[in-house]
C-alpha cells in the first residue's frame, strides 16, 4: 500500500507564484524517506500539506487508504491526531510542563493512539516512560519540566511525542540540526528503529547529507517540483 499519493498537486502562499507543482508521487507504506532541497524549495510547505496543515489548491493528496484531500478541516484534524506524528524544527514543547507530560500529549488528543498501546497490553504512560528512557534520558530528567533540559534532550522528548501511540506517518523537519554529530547519529538511529517497530513510514527532510545512508529513499525536492525547477 502506499503510504503517500500525490498525483497533479499544486500550492501557492497568497500572492506568490506558485511554490509546489508536483505531478506524481508516492512513498510506500514503512519506507524511510530523505526529502532534501535548497532552502525555499518548498521542503516545509510540502511537509505543511502532509500533516494537513494546509490544503493544496489543486489535485489528489491520499494518506493510505483515505482521500487525504478530500476531508473537512476537521476531519483532517481528527485523521492527523490519529495518524500523524510531527516533529518540529523547534520541538513546539510545552516548556512548563515535564518531559513525560510532553510526551503524553499526542495520546491525550487520541483515543485511537491510546487504544493501539491498550491492544499491546500497555498503556501510553507506560510506553512514553520506556521509550524516553531509552532516548537515554534519565528519571530524573524525565519529571524535568522541558525548558530546563538541553536542546537534545528535548528532542528526544519531542520524538517520544510523534511516536507514542505508533502513528502510521512521521513527518520531521530538520529535527537534527541542533545536534553535533554523535548525538545526531545516535538520534536518527533510534528514531528510525522506533519506527520501524511500528512499521511507520518516515518522511525527514534535513540538508545534512551525512544521514542519507540511514534511510531507504532520497528524494530531491526539485525533482519532483515543477515550480521548484522553473525558478
Ligand atoms: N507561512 C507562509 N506564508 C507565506 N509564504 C510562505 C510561508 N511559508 C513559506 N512560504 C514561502 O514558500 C516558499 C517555500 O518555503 P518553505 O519554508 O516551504 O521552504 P523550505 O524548502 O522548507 O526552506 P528551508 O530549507 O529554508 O526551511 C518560500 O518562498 C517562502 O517564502
Amino acid at each position: 500500500m502506499n503510504a503517500v499519493n500525490l498525483e497533479k498537486l499544486s500550492f501557492s502562499w497568497a500572492g506568490q507564484k506558485p511554490t509546489l507543482d508536483i505531478p506524481a508521487w508516492q512513498v510506500k507504506q514503512g519506507e524511510t524517506v530523505l526529502l532534501r532541497g535548497p532552502s525555499g524549495s518548498g521542503k516545509s510547505t510540502l511537509l505543511s500539506l502532509l500533516a494537513g496543515i494546509n490544503t493544496p489548491e489543486q489535485g489528489r493528496l491520499d494518506l493510505f487508504d483515505t482521500a487525504f484531500s478530500s476531508l473537512s478541516g476537521r476531519q483532517r484534524d481528527r485523521y492527523r491526531a490519529d495518524n500523524i506524528g510531527y516533529i518540529f524544527q523547534q520541538f513546539n514543547l510545552l516548556p512548563y510542563l515535564s518531559a513525560l507530560d510532553n510526551a503524553l500529549l499526542a495520546c491525550q488528543f487520541s483515543k485511537k493512539r491510546r487504544q493501539r498501546l491498550a491492544e499491546k497490553g500497555t498503556s501510553a504512560e507506560a510506553t512514553a516512560l520506556e521509550m524516553l528512557k531509552r532516548l537515554g534520558l534519565s528519571s530524573e530528567q524525565i519529571q524535568q519540566q522541558a525548558h530546563t533540559l538541553s536542546v537534545g534532550q528535548q528532542q528526544r522528548v519531542a520524538a517520544a511525542r510523534a511516536l507514542l501511540g505508533a502513528p502510521k506517518l512521521l513527518i520531521a523537519d530538520e529535527p537534527t540540526s541542533a545536534l553535533d554529530a554523535e548525538h545526531r547519529d545516535t538520534f536518527i538511529q533510534l528514531l528510525l528503529e522506533l519506527s520501524s517497530q511500528n512499521n511507520t513510514t518516515v518522511i525527514f527532510v534535513t540538508h545534512d547529507a551525512a544521514l542519507s545512508s540511514y534511510f531507504d529513499k532520497h528524494v530531491e525536492l526539485n525533482e519532483l517540483n515543477r515550480a521548484g525547477a522553473k525558478s
